[in-house]
């Protein structure tokens, strides 16, 4: 199989009433077809090979977790197609769950109330994994997870920490080749996301694992994916490599601008004309930085206007952070190439 998922034209519509107030309104607009289309996934065509780890990025509400939800078959899409390993997620329902295995940083798959081993021995025989390959392939998951402590603790007396451990643990149970991880380290402390982005690394690494990352925390994309495709308001509007993508929109540098008095960012726009130029506050109305490309040309005009036009008592040029290349896209919504 040289695709582990497949996506063409991918498009999830919702419907958003007006809301009409109580359930009679609620009713009568269903009827009378009151509502509007919301296109939460776009069209969206995607291919990911066996053992790619790749990280989906947007802003909040951009369609990321719309998409994994029907990559996993929990959402039907309005149109397009999907095929995971080879299968479609609908129609081939008992072979295709045992492909994949999915963390929801926000909801938890274990069972509240009974011990986490408990958890496990049930989604063991949901899946009819056998006992050699379960002692086999899960002494390595609770190992490098550190979670052996934690095995005969109800799930309601974890920390986040420790549980999201157990939750990514789960879902590995029938040791599925594809990883579906939607913000898997939301709230986590610095030493449990490093402990599950190096069993990440392994996992892909001595396993082949596939592994599709959403998050909102770019250094885990940083530190795990080569790839990563970006989505804004549904549509896909980057797929490459993290690399190209600092470079080519602009690995660039911050001209951190500290003047002699206040200043706005209307006017310091008007001063310098350029519309690529994502004009910030820094600590103070005197301070402003200015992100711009690499460009020598395009950094040289930029102070030579703000020279001309502003009275400077000094100027600093920094290298521009891949968070703050991404937080300028978000804020731009376009690509530049
Ligand atoms: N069940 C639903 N019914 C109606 N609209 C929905 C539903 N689920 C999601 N949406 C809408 O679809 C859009 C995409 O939502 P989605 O949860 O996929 O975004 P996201 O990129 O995962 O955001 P976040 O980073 O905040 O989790 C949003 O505008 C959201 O309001």
């Amino acid at each position: 199989m040289d695709k582990m998922i497949k996506v063409e034209n991918l498009t999830k519509e919702f419907k958003s009433y007006s809301s009409r107030s109580g359930l009679k309104g609620a009713f009568r607009d269903l009827l009378t077809r009151n509502y509007k289309i919301h296109q939460a996934v776009d069209s969206i065509s995607l291919d990911v090979k066996p053992g790619e780890m790749i990280g989906y990025i947007g802003e909040n509400g951009a369609g990321k977790s719309t998409t994994i939800k029907m990559l996993t078959g929990i959402l039907t899409p309005t149109s397009g197609n999907v095929l995971i390993n080879g299968m479609n997620p609908h129609k081939e329902r008992e072979k295709f769950v045992k492909t994949i295995g999915v963390v929801f940083g926000q909801r938890s798959q274990l069972w509240w109330d009974i011990a986490v081993q408990e958890s496990f021995r049930l989604l063991k025989k949901v899946y009819n994994v056998s006992d050699e390959d379960y002692n086999s392939h899960m002494s390595m998951v609770i190992e490098a997870l550190d979670i052996a402590p934690l095995l005969d603790k109800p799930v309601r007396k974890l920390s986040l920490g420790q549980r999201m451990r157990c939750e990514l643990a789960a879902a590995l149970i029938h040791n599925p080749p594809l990883l579906f991880l939607d913000e898997p380290t939301i709230g986590l402390d610095v030493l449990v996301k490093l402990k599950i982005r190096e069993f990440l690394k392994e996992l892909n690494e001595k396993y082949n694992t596939t592994i599709m990352l959403t998050t909102h925390d770019l250094t885990d994309i940083e530190a795990l994916c080569e790839r990563v495709v970006m989505l804004d308001e549904g549509k896909i509007i980057y797929d490459g490599a993290l690399n190209q993508l600092k470079t080519s929109w602009g690995e660039g540098k911050q001209i951190k601008f500290h003047f002699k008095s206040p200043k706005t960012q209307k006017e310091l726009k008007e001063s310098t004309g350029s519309q690529l130029i994502v004009w910030e506050p820094s600590d103070n109305e005197n301070s402003w930085t200015a992100n711009v490309t690499n460009d020598e040309d395009v950094i040289s005009q930029v102070i030579g206007d703000v020279v001309s036009n502003h009275q400077i008592l000094d100027l600093k040029i920094l290298e521009t952070s891949t968070e703050e290349i991404i937080r300028n896209i978000y804020e731009e919504g376009v690509i530049h190439g």
